[in-house]
């Protein structure tokens, strides 16, 4: 069966690091999602997001569609069927709001993954990384926090990011287990 491991969880928690290790380690590819915003230099088509007009965006099935900065994102099943042609077993970083409707639509083909970490380190984290501080505190509250709501809990597999080793002995025995 087909199936797709979303990751979902505070910024700084290590999404994007256990999806890379996925694709690098087990050839698993990652969901492109859409965006109507432009290209960055540097950004290929196809490969950062797929670059749509307001237009090319309202003929998409999407699962889930969020406004940033007055630009559209939004993943969609012709992303996910697209990551699926290429592999049975597919990741992609959604929000929260992202994973509910996933869930939703998808039942047991998802496999629901919960990064989190300590506040602190999650803070020191993205200091680390280069985030503007004055963002990194929004990120840390309210919504943008992305924790785990009780009704999604028992769908929820939570992964502590502490010890990088340990997360990838983790992210192993997951693999193993959704391909046998
Ligand atoms: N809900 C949702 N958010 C998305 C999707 N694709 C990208 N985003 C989010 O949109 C936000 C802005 O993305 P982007 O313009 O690439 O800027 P940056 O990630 O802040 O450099 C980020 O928080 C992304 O995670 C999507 O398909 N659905
Ligand atoms: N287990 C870990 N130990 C130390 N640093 C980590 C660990 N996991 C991720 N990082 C680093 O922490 C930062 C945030 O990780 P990232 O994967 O970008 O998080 P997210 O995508 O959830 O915002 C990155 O600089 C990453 O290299």
């Amino acid at each position: 069966m087909r199936k797709i491991i979303l990751i979902a969880g505070p910024s700084g928690a290590g999404k994007t690091t256990i999806s890379e290790y996925l694709t690098t380690c087990y050839g698993i590819p990652r969901v492109v999602t859409h965006t109507t915003r432009p290209a960055r230099v540097g950004e290929t088509p196809g490969v950062s997001y797929y670059f749509e007009t307001p237009e090319s965006m309202s003929r998409l099935h999407l699962f889930e569609k969020v406004t940033y900065g007055g630009n559209q994102y939004g993943s969609s099943r012709e992303g996910l069927d697209r990551a699926w042609e290429k592999s049975d077993l597919v990741s992609l970083i959604v929000d929260i709001a992202g994973a509910r409707s996933y869930l939703e639509a998808l039942g047991d083909q998802v496999y629901f993954l919960y990064v989190t970490g300590d506040l602190a380190t999650l803070k020191e984290r993205m200091l680390a990384r280069g985030d503007d501080p004055e963002k990194v505190a929004g990120r840390l509250a309210g919504a943008e926090l992305n924790e785990l709501p009780a009704d999604l809990a028992p769908q929820a597999h939570v992964l502590v990011n502490q010890n990088l080793t340990k997360t990838e002995e983790k992210l192993d025995e997951i693999v193993k287990k959704l391909r046998d």
